[in-house]
């Protein structure tokens, strides 16, 4: 279970923590002194710090750069007084996660902490990269044989003790953010910070304060200076995921960071040096949105510097298997179910399918498999309905429809071979589906330009993917499939 530690001598406070987290799996420890604090620290081993300050004979800032020396990747919130900011800002220059102002918030410390566990996850659970010729053993290792993925091992090594800056490609669910995480863990930079940013969760305006900081009144409710990621990560790592979904003011400020490692914060006349490493991914097609002038062409170049493409899984081979194999071990210890045996059709079934949601699908299946199996034999009647009976047209590199169907005289022979009764509307379904997919693709995700390529409004352009159940976000992206974003 992951911990927290509280360090205040403030007994509400701490109270207050205790009471947000009740019923949760984190386990609250606190201490009202720097030399308990730093007891704990040793002893509890926590995940996260929150720490006053202020605090009896000492400070906040003298008790963090002691919390650094023993454990430098410890992500601290501090706690302060609205009074009391600008020592929090200095904190976060130095390196602290962020900070909270009194009178604390629930859902604003749930909401922190909960983020310095995840990057608590990423940075402490260490990807284990298998030996060219070993196989993996842990849980958070990374699991593959095929050569598309032995590729991948050798890119990691590769560039991980270099400082470039890194792009991961690969469809949702192949494994990118792991990824990032055994490039950062073989890094030289392993004991510096690492942050994760998910650009596609924050809306434009609040992306780029969160990762360039702010000046104080610089927009309305801009009520404190604010350290953005850049700033906080000065020597770290950071990993923008969905690197292909910013906005292009956030594309130019984050060019010129690349190109002279400098920014303002918004609002700001201040130029900040910073040295960070970048570490982005994407599952969206770069170069078509480079073409359809939704992505900076010369941000494209410099992120491609150093490229590292993840297979889908249906192209790499018997490493199903080995996943399979791995899941179904760790899925029926987690469950408690023990199980002798997959039946051979169900392992047919697992290995036919096409998996467009990737190692993610592929580990919910399974443990949505072990969850209604009543016997100690998986058999076909225990894998979700989805896997048994796939849709007509399969995901695969074409865009979410399969080479089969692209074609319309076999779609039209298939059928007809199956006696279809409704053929009429069925073909219509099918160049809809068809003339949007590749329209769409082409205007690399953007619905404006694809309703102005196709002579319709972009609200019968939705209405039409609305119509034919075309999920937007797996038209377009990279090898043309996967993520197609609203330009809205
Ligand atoms: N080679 C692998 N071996 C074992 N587990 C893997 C492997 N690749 C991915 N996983 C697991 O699959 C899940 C999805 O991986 P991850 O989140 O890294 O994918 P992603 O490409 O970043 O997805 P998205 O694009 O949707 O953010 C995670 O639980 C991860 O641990």
């Amino acid at each position: 279970m992951p911990s927290v530690l509280v360090i205040d001598d403030d007994r509400t406070v701490v109270h207050f923590i205790r009471s947000a987290f009740k019923g949760q799996d984190i386990e609250v420890l606190a201490a009202a002194t720097a030399e308990e604090g730093l007891k704990l620290l040793r002893s509890g081993k926590p995940d996260a710090l929150l720490l006053d300050i202020l605090l009896p004979n000492t400070t906040g800032l003298k008790l963090f750069e002691e919390v650094r020396e023993i454990d430098a990747n410890l992500p601290v919130i501090f706690i302060t007084a609205s009074g009391e900011s600008d020592t929090a800002i200095e904190a976060m220059k130095l390196g602290a996660f962020d900070f909270l102002l009194k009178p604390l918030d629930v859902a604003k410390v749930k909401h922190l902490v909960e983020q310095a566990l995840e990057i608590r996850r990423l940075t402490a659970i260490p990807v284990e990269v298998p030996e060219i010729t070993a196989s993996a053993k842990s849980d958070q290792a990374l699991i593959g044989r095929s050569p598309q993925m032995l590729e991948v091992y050798k890119s990691i090594g590769r560039v991980a003790p270099q400082t470039v800056t890194v792009l991961i490609r690969g469809e949702s669910g192949t494994g990118k953010e792991l990824i990032a995480r055994a490039i950062y863990q073989h890094s030289l930079r392993k004991g510096k910070p690492f942050l994760a940013v998910n650009c596609a969760a924050l809306p434009d305006a609040l992306l780029e304060s969160e990762l360039f900081g702010h000046e104080k009144g610089s927009f309305t409710g801009a009520d404190h200076r604010r350290i953005g990621k850049f700033e906080q990560c000065n020597g770290g790592t950071i990993f923008l995921d969905e690197v292909g979904d910013m906005a292009p003011l956030v594309q130019a400020k984050l060019l010129r960071l690349l190109q002279e490692q400098r920014f303002e914060r918004v609002g700001g006349n201040e130029t900040i040096q910073t040295d960070v490493r970048i570490i982005t991914a994407t599952n969206r097609n770069l170069e078509s949105m480079t073409e359809a002038g939704t992505f900076r062409p010369d941000l494209y170049y410099r992120l491609n510097g150093f490229a590292i493409k993840l297979p889908p899984l249906r192209d790499r081979g018997d490493d199903l298997l080995l996943l399979v194999e791995a899941f179904l071990f760790r899925f029926s210890r987690e469950l408690n179910k023990p199980l002798q045996r997959v039946s051979p059709d169900a392992l047919k079934i697992l290995l036919e399918y096409n998996w467009p949601g990737n190692i993610r699908e592929l580990q919910s299946v399974i443990r949505k498999a072990l969850l209604n199996l009543t016997g100690p034999v998986l058999v076909p009647d225990f894998l979700p309905e989805e896997v048994r009976e796939p849709r007509r047209e399969s995901h695969d590199s074409n865009g979410g429809i399969s080479d089969e169907s692209r074609d319309l005289g076999r779609f039209l022979d298939g059928r007809l071979a199956a006696n279809s009764e409704d053929i009429y509307a069925e073909a219509i379904d099918f160049m809809n589906r068809y003339v949007v997919t590749k329209v769409l693709k082409t205007a690399g995700g953007n619905q404006s330009k694809a309703a102005k390529m196709l002579g319709i409004t972009r609200g019968s352009l939705r209405s039409k993917t609305q119509t034919i159940g075309l999920k937007i976000d797996q038209v377009v992206s990279q090898d043309d499939a996967g993520d197609a974003g609203d330009d809205e």
